[in-house]
């Protein structure tokens, strides 16, 4: 037999159109604004075509996208994929100086954006002007208002004729997500076609699909929690209601509304709706809980209030998620996060890397389909593929039927609020303050954010007091909101492990009896 033949498809949405042009694929809740599949490709090819008019000068152009949560996201990331082109998520809430360290990591053509981010945009590719891959700013108007701006001489236009469709394999590279470590720089991870077409596919045997269902999307796009429900629902041809972001009363709103059918949420959202008094309503099918770790009592207001909940265990390098358990499992096997997805398989192995029995605790690898060919770094690939599959950093265990508990995620990383902060890169920006000989950067628990950042300082000079309003500020211009410290104390030293590594659980009993709120 000779090689085998990569057969190309076309992407994903135009498949889609083709079978149910007339279903709705998207609402937008800001505006009212509904596109049918139809209408949605229509969009996508006047984006499409913008996108080909930027200068390319390699094969496998990248563009970053700087938006939050919206129907122009959605657009701008089928475009990308009908041409060819890796789309680049940016998150909206860092500051430019992080945001520069990106697009110049990934070297996008463009930099695309919204009116509302526009500035933003512009301020982070000035500050990679300094380079030869300066990106170009693109910016993308929402689909309904018709209107394009700068680059997009076609657009607008009905005669505009249909970008080719650029065949697609599946090892074709899709998107370079952004996600927090715990080293101190964040890790890119690249993500095929095949990647999250084999995630969605899974998804929809774990959840189910009714043709009638309705997705509502409040988690940011630029997650993976969030972009993952866009492909979902193109691959079924459902509806995705767009929430721009969530708020207790709004999204308690919308799930009644829209007669929303099934929800991502991450903890933290779960229990605000629980505490506005949402009550779910006979339409909703499943509220997908994942990003962090959900707290028993969380599990046990979701089943007194008769919440279908699916409690997932996931990760960006797996396209979201790796496991998720059942409201049958939740109620039944306290804790549990369910059994793998379909095709996906996890090892629990020991410190030497062996599989260990049922019951026994280890690290988790997964291995499957929807497992990332690597970071865009391969020395942090080779760092973590080992001979079962992709190390994740967690703990946790199997039992004999393969559902999985998983007790600490990624040890150190901090989870608030949904979003992941790497304590590594709030040391670095925390040690760069003057006053500042060393610092320990720990996540506390917080009864509405899951955890909260603490930082405990050691001061460059022990006799002098550390000016807190000027580290406060030093990283309000360095980090976004989320990963600023909202707890800080001062130590003479910071408390050390025999083996001379910083004693982190010591350091959060310094942050809960020092605490100092900023
Ligand atoms: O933890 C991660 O990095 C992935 C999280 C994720 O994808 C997710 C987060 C919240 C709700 C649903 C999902 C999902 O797996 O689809």
């Amino acid at each position: 037999m000779g090689d085998p033949v990569d057969w190309p498809t076309r992407d994903l949405l135009s498949h889609r159109t083709a079978a149910t042009p007339q279903r709705t694929a998207l609402i937008d809740d800001e505006t009212g604004a509904t596109w049918t599949f139809a209408e949605l490709d229509q969009r996508v090819d006047q984006v499409a075509h913008a996108l080909e008019t930027l200068e390319i000068d390699h094969g496998q152009p990248r563009i970053a996208v700087l938006m939050d949560t919206r129907p122009a996201f959605v657009s701008v990331f089928f475009a990308a994929m009908r041409t060819g082109m890796t789309v680049v998520p940016l998150n909206v809430r860092e500051t430019a100086s992080e945001l520069a360290a990106k697009v110049e990591r990934t070297a996008p053509v463009a930099v695309v954006c919204e009116e509302a981010t526009e500035s933003a945009a512009l301020e982070v590719t000035a500050a990679v002007e300094s380079t030869a891959t300066a990106p170009t700013v693109l910016t993308v108007d929402e689909p309904a208002r018709e209107r394009t701006r700068r680059l997009c001489p076609a657009a607008g236009s009905d005669t505009a004729p249909s970008v080719d469709p650029v065949s697609l394999e599946r090892d074709d590279p899709l998107v370079i997500m952004f996600t927090s470590g715990t080293a101190g720089e964040p890790k890119a991870v690249r993500l095929t076609v095949g990647n999250l077409v084999a995630s969605a596919t899974a998804s929809a045997f774990r959840l189910g699909v009714d043709p009638s269902d309705r997705w509502l999307c409040c988690l940011p796009m630029y997650h993976m929690g969030g972009l993952a429900p866009v492909l979902r629902s193109t691959l079924y041809g459902t509806t995705v209601v767009i929430q721009r972001s969530f708020d207790r009363h709004e999204t308690a709103r919308v799930l009644d509304e829209y007669e929303i059918t099934g929800v991502s949420l991450v903890p933290t959202m779960c229990k605000r709706l629980l505490d506005a008094g949402w009550e779910p309503t006979a339409d909703l099918r499943f509220v997908l809980l994942g990003g962090a770790p959900a707290s028993s009592e969380l599990l046990e207001r979701c089943r007194a209030t008769d919440v279908p909940v699916y409690p997932t265990y996931g990760m960006t390098e797996t396209a979201s998620q790796i496991a998720t358990a059942t409201p049958a499992e939740t109620a039944s096997h306290e804790g549990t996060v369910g059994q793998p997805l379909v095709f996906t398989d996890v090892t629990v192995v020991d410190d030497d890397g062996e599989p260990v029995s049922a019951g026994e605790l280890g690290e988790l690898v997964v291995s499957g389909p929807t497992v990332t060919p690597g970071y865009l770094e391969a020395a942090r690939t080779n760092g973590a593929v080992g001979e079962y599959g992709l190390h994740t950093g967690d703990v946790g265990y199997a039992d004999e039927n393969g559902r999985l508990w998983v007790l600490n995620r990624r040890s150190d990383r901090i989870v608030t609020g949904g979003e992941n902060v790497d304590p590594g890169e709030v040391l670095e920006t925390i040690r760069a303050h003057p006053a500042v000989e060393d610092a320990a950067v720990v996540g506390l628990d917080d009864p509405e954010w899951g955890e909260r950042v603490g930082a405990l300082l050691v001061p460059e000079d022990s006799r002098d007091r550390i000016d807190l309003e000027s580290v406060r500020s030093h990283c309000e211009t360095r980090l976004a909101g989320f990963k600023r410290p909202k707890t800080i104390g001062i130590a003479d030293a910071l408390p050390r492990t025999a083996s001379g590594t910083v004693d982190r659980e010591a350091a959060r009993d310094r942050l809960r009896e020092t605490e100092t709120d900023v």
